[in-house]
């Protein structure tokens, strides 16, 4: 029997990313290839045109997973009974410009926008904000739309997770599909750390340490981090537009293994609401190891760091997740560990989300 449409939200549609994402996620990209999907796009008046010209490819495109496009100006029809929302709208960085100087312009369209979805979107939606200040962005928005469980609000970090796949598998000369288990901690900003620590790489001869086989610890701690960090501004330096078609591919990624899960055996990355894992301050939201299963994301754990509650919602995870086991195992990871370098900048980019947050509540008060 064919499946009921699943309703997404694309705020900025108009947009950069909102013109890459729409048709990925019309062919299936983000929620699979037999999920049908009604989309709705929301952007500002001076950007109608161009939105109702997006709606006029859309359907010039037949795509047949589409089941209906809404395009609009009103933030309340845009919101009305979406199980998905991903939020692009919004000021984007230009060049020359930091993170903190969208801040101001930003935040206060998610304080608006939280109220929206909170009334309007289905009961259990999942969102993901991919607009700058990604984290901080998404933080305002779950404090500013209570009801909506904290589980479900989350930022885009997937894109940074990839372009560390990406330098890896140019480093080795490897297929990306091979690399798996980077980590970017922390914010998508660049500040955030991307660790190789616990990465590996499919060989001939079994899965390696990734480390191991780069053996290359200054070019790991050195120019493999910044590359990642400073990826956004080399494509916004190369292109004057910012990274339009990897944000898109990837809010894909991020959606898909939220929903579908991630593969045995691997991890991904997603800013998702600290409870404090790996002594990171609770309430950021801060960029994670996560594994996910049934629609539920959970934190990787560090050796030492969880609590009693936590484990026993990692337990509850793992057999909730148990039934669904006989088509696809999940799997139990080990904890990890954070030596000195790592801990520094999880640290680090912990205190800029802390100093982001304490900015943003200034912007809005
Ligand atoms: N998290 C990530 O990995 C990445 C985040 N970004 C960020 O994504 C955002 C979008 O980037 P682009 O698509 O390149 O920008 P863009 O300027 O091409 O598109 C943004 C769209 O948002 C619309 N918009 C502005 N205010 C709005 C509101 N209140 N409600 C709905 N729509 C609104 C604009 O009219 C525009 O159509 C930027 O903040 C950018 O910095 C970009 C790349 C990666
Ligand atoms: O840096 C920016 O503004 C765009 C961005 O977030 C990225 O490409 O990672």
């Amino acid at each position: 029997m064919a499946k009921e449409p699943v309703r997404v939200l694309v705020t900025g549609a108009a947009g950069q990313i909102g013109y890459a994402l729409v048709p990925m996620i019309a062919r299936g990209v983000m929620l699979g290839p037999d999920q049908p999907v009604i989309l709705h796009m929301l952007d500002i008046p001076p950007a109608a045109e161009a939105l109702n010209g997006v709606k006029m490819e859309l359907v010039d495109a037949a795509f047949p997973l589409l089941k209906g496009v809404v395009a609009t100006t009103d933030v309340v029809e845009a919101c009305t009974g979406v199980n998905i929302a991903v939020m692009v709208g919004g000021f984007p960085r230009k060049e020359g410009m930091e993170r903190k100087d969208v801040m101001t312009k930003n935040v206060s369209i998610y304080k608006s926008q939280a109220s929206a979805l909170e009334k309007h979107a289905a009961a259990n939606c999942k969102v993901v904000v991919v607009a700058n200040p990604a984290n901080t962005n998404a933080l305002i928005l779950k404090e500013y739309a209570p009801s909506i469980p904290e589980k479900n609000i989350t930022c885009l970090t997937r894109l940074d997770h990839n372009r560390a796949l990406g330098q890896i598998s140019e480093r080795l000369n490897v297929q990306v599909c091979d690399v798996k288990n980077v980590i970017i901690w922390g914010n998508h900003s660049s500040t955030q750390y991307p660790d190789v620590t616990h990465a590996t790489v499919k060989t001939p001869a079994g899965e390696k340490p990734a480390p191991e086989l780069v053996a290359d610890d200054a070019w790991l701690k050195g120019e493999f981090i910044s590359t990642v960090q400073q990826r956004g501004a080399a494509i916004i330096k190369a292109r004057k537009l910012s990274s339009a078609l990897s944000a898109a591919s990837s809010a894909c990624d991020h959606i898909r293994d939220w929903v579908l899960g991630t593969p045995e055996g691997t991890w991904v990355s997603m800013g998702v609401y600290s409870d404090g894992s790996y002594n990171v301050p609770a309430g950021l939201i801060y960029s994670f190891p996560v594994t996910c299963c049934n629609g539920q994301w959970t934190i990787v754990q560090g050796i030492g760091s969880a609590n009693n509650w936590i484990l026993i919602a990692m337990w509850a995870n793992f057999f909730a997740c148990y039934e669904q086991s006989l088509t696809s195992r999940p799997f139990h990871v080990p904890g990890l560990s954070i030596d000195e370098f790592s801990r520094k900048k999880l640290d680090l980019t912990a205190e800029e989300l802390s100093e982001e947050k304490a900015l943003a509540y200034s912007c809005l008060s």
